[in-house]
């Protein structure tokens, strides 16, 4: 699946700038001394970039502690396309994310400016596609799926499309720069999700800001799993403390039994959050996890206890009838109340590289 590559389409775009604000005149002419409080850890000398090299270009979107915009990087061999998020929240993570951006699908740090500007910002490799789940919306929208699972009349097997029509597979990538994505494309995204958290989790990095607007998705659709380590707020602080709360509370729904009940992430809660990421796809992120169940308030204290008593009571989110069976089994073993049962990221690539091979042999 390495050689599929897609193009951009205008549908693509939809929604990808709709967070657009002005601020960029300010934030381009702010030449301050960062501000004072800000506790990220050193970022390494090779990764300060001179203010003077970035040019900003237009603004891509908003997040809760930060604004993101594309920008142009002048490099020594060439200028590149960069995104430049400028948040102002305590940060953990510029180590991690150091060392971690040397995976095909993590995002990859550019640099950041630290000293000169306004705001601390990160500067990572641009991804044209913006994030999975606007993408996903768009394509859900527009009606721009094809389901690739045909079912046999009693309704008990399941064949691949490319079974029954040996020329299906040839046409994937004309398919793709038509801007259609099928069932291959939607466990293609989920495959290099669980590749991009095996690598973070062999660095022992736990991602824990782990919904689907944090992956993100290049023109050639090579994922990148982004925003990894941004949750480890300190929690020494008033400010802190509430933004840790509603960091709590926005990720209930992707938490494992587990954590929610003792606050402690590990590997293996991240594989159950990982299956969330893979429902997510499934869905075309159209509604946030259990909303069915729970629709309320993004703040709403109280997903968190109600998550607990329902998880507990064996209620799992219920899967979609476009989901391989194969990866329907892989979810309920991902969304096991014993951790221990849990398959490894390694487990869950085979199991989706073994449909690939089904669906999309090309
Ligand atoms: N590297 C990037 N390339 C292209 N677009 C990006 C990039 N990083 C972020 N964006 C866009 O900017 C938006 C805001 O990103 P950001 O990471 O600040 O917020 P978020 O992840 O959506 O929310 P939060 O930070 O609150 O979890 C994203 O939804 C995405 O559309």
């Amino acid at each position: 699946m390495d050689s599929i590559h897609g193009s951009e389409t205008e549908e693509d775009n939809v929604n990808r700038n709709e967070n657009l604000f002005n601020d960029k005149d300010e934030y381009l002419e702010g030449d301050v001394p960062v501000q004072e409080g800000l506790d990220y850890k050193g970022v390494i000398e090779k990764f300060e970039i001179d203010p003077n090299a970035l040019k900003i270009i237009e603004a891509l979107g908003k997040g809760r502690f930060s604004q993101v915009y594309m920008g142009i990087l002048s490099m020594p061999a060439e200028d590149k396309l960069v995104a430049v998020k400028a948040t102002h929240i305590k940060l953990d993570s510029v180590n991690a994310i150091e060392s971690a951006g040397g995976h095909e699908n993590v995002l990859k740090l550019m640099g950041a400016i630290t000293t000169t500007r306004t705001k601390f910002s990160l500067i990572t490799e641009y991804c044209e596609r913006g994030s999975l789940d606007r993408f996903l919306q768009a394509k859900r929208k527009n009606e721009n799926f094809e389901d690739e699972l045909i079912f046999e009349e009693n309704g008990n097997e399941e064949f691949w499309k490319i079974q029954r029509d040996a020329n299906w597979g040839k046409n994937y990538q004309s398919r793709r720069d038509n801007g259609l994505i099928t069932t291959s494309d939607l466990m293609w995204f989920a495959l290099q999700i669980a590749r991009g958290m095996q690598f973070l989790a062999s660095m022992n990095i736990t991602h824990r800001n782990r919904a689907l607007h944090n992956i993100l998705l290049k023109s050639n659709f090579t994922v990148k799993v982004a925003d990894f380590g941004q949750a480890k707020i300190s929690k020494d602080s008033d400010y802190a403390y509430n933004n840790w709360r509603k960091e709590t509370v926005l990720l209930a729904r992707y938490t494992a039994l587990e954590s929610l009940k003792s606050g402690h992430f590990s590997i293996t809660s991240e594989l159950w959050s990982f299956g969330v990421n893979v429902w997510e796809i499934f869905t075309f992120a159209e509604k946030r996890p259990y909303s069915a169940q729970f629709d309320s308030d993004e703040n709403d204290m109280h997903i968190h206890n109600f998550l607990i008593e329902y998880l507990s009571s064996g209620n799992r989110l219920s899967i979609p009838n476009n989901v391989p069976q194969q990866i329907r089994r892989l979810l309920s073993r991902l969304w096991d109340s014993d951790p221990k049962q849990r398959p490894s990221f390694q487990d869950c690539e085979e199991v989706i590289e073994k449909e690939l091979m089904q669906s999309c042999p090309n």
